[in-house]
């Protein structure tokens, strides 16, 4: 690596497991091989383990600004809850993070206070129950007494609080709640921000009878694909050796059935990454778009943690091309420095704005965004983002863009691309960027790019979704130097 920057849901398992008459007496404390851990709560044996890791890990979503995906499989490991139990765990803890402001909505009413006002183990002990009540197929007293088991540990003061609140939430059902609280409430009813409900609908533009399926897409944990490295291992061999389908778009693409995507050997022996599709085709269209004179210096000025790296640094392998990529935070530089290995690429820790070496032939711009597109990904994205947060990203968005195209050779191209739909992100910053370079950008038809894509937009520039594509929703922009 160089440093100096080139100073340059519903879960039917969980439902089957709260109505099996075993785990029921789980519920109650009674669980055998997989019992709580006792060194560490004399208080906790009390809890069943899976829902006391799902406590555990959204109270450190909560408190630390954690993330699901990284906190729960530790929790799982240290407390050794694997199999149907694990499943359980995750369907708890996804769920109720995920829906999780409309939970408290409900939670708030049932309470007659604000959720602010109830104390943060109590909250997430509420909603862990509110999502088992309105959500899962736990029996209501199964979730009642858990969660008040749960109160009890965690905050010995507010067991009658709890015990009233999740017997008033239990009264009523999801669809009651929502006749009740916001009916034709779409932000409530599918558990996104209202903002961020207006931002889909905006870009959506005249196709705003889908949002209820976007939204509801959202709500459907995303499917793990793999990219076949080109030139390393096809795309059908890759489905043959893990079990998967050769995915319906990119010529890379392989969807997995489930399963954690790092054990099969394919991806540990460097064959295949973990990429969703959607990213796999604006990566391949930059690639694939045709260009007229030199085609050997290709940049990545958003570079970590390396996905896109990796695919075109096996693409620039093949037709005798070589990778520069930028990133500009050291710990994400170094993980597209393994990402990359074995690949024409040289990683550059530093600011895109500030590079300073010129003339690429294909510039990739994954702008850093809202990461809208993604929300299906993270359980907490989608509570933790705030408007306020576009104003910085469009600006650097804007200069990313810039400096992009100062690097470019005439004739060149530039893929603009991100992972959030959001019209500021995407054609507004594409627009507005063009306009300053004064008649010097040629805007080209992106989806020609993306063979097998229909209905990606009306064009130039290419919008991928989840309910429509299955994919995230990738923006792609393909501006030429002229
Ligand atoms: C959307 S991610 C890129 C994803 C990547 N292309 C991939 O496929 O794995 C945007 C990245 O840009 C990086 N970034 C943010 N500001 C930057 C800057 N000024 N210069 C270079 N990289 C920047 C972020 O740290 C983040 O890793």
């Amino acid at each position: 690596m160089t440093g100096d920057g080139h100073s340059r849901p519903r879960g039917d398992r969980a439902g089957g497991r709260a109505s099996d008459p075993r785990s029921r007496g789980a519920s109650n404390g009674n669980r055998g091989a997989a019992g709580p851990d006792r060194s560490r709560d004399r208080q906790q044996h009390r809890v069943d383990p899976p829902r006391w890791v799902a406590f555990q890990a959204i109270s450190a979503v909560h408190r630390d600004d954690g993330y699901a995906n990284l906190v729960l499989p530790k929790l799982l490991a240290e407390h050794r809850i694997r199999g149907l139990d694990a499943a359980f765990a995750t369907e708890l803890t996804y769920g109720t993070l995920r829906l999780g402001g409309s939970l408290d909505t409900v939670i708030a009413a049932a309470a007659d206070r604000a959720v602010e006002r109830i104390d943060p183990p109590t909250r997430d002990a509420l909603r862990l129950g509110a999502y088992q009540l309105l959500h899962m197929r736990v029996p209501a007293h199964a979730a009642v007494s858990t969660t008040v088991d749960l109160v009890r540990t965690v905050a010995p003061g507010a067991i009658g609080f709890a015990n009233a609140v999740l017997r008033r939430i239990g009264q009523r059902d999801w669809q009651t709640w929502l006749d009740e609280l916001g009916p034709g409430d779409l932000a409530l009813r599918y558990a996104h921000p209202p903002w961020v409900v207006r931002a889909f609908s905006d870009a959506l533009k005249d196709r705003k009878d889908e949002l209820e399926d976007l939204l509801a897409a959202d709500n459907t944990p995303a499917p793990v694909h793999l990219c076949a490295r080109p030139g390393r291992i096809t795309a059908r061999e890759l489905a043959e050796e893990t079990g998967g389908v050769v995915g319906p778009f990119g010529a890379y693409a392989v969807h997995l059935p489930d399963g954690a995507p790092g054990d099969h050997p394919a991806v540990r022996d460097g064959l295949a990454h973990v990429q969703d599709e959607g990213s796999q085709l604006v990566a391949a269209a930059l690639a694939d778009a045709p260009l007229d004179g030199t085609d050997r210096r290709w940049l990545d000025l958003c570079a970590g943690p390396g996905g896109k790296a990796a695919l075109l640094g096996s693409l620039a392998a093949l037709r005798g091309a070589e990778v520069a990529a930028v990133e500009v935070a050291p710990h994400r530089a170094r993980l597209v420095e393994h990402a990359v290995r074995g690949l024409p690429v040289e990683v550059y820790c530093g600011d895109g704005r500030d590079f300073d070496a010129p003339a690429y032939d294909r510039v990739l711009v994954d702008a850093p965004c809202t990461g809208l597109g993604a929300l299906r990904r993270r359980p907490e994205a989608r509570w933790r983002r705030q408007p306020n947060d576009l104003p910085p990203l469009t600006r650097l968005q804007r200069e990313l863009l810039r400096s992009a195209l100062d690097l470019t050779r005439p004739g060149g191209i530039v893929a603009y691309v991100t992972c959030s739909p959001h019209i500021n992100e995407t054609r507004m910053a594409v627009d507005e960027t063009i306009r300053r370079f004064d008649g010097r950008i040629e805007r080209l038809d992106a989806r020609p790019l993306m063979e097998n894509v229909t209905d990606s937009g009306d064009g130039p520039w290419a919008q991928l979704w989840p309910h429509r594509h299955g994919t995230d929703a990738m923006f792609l922009a393909l501006l030429k130097r002229v």
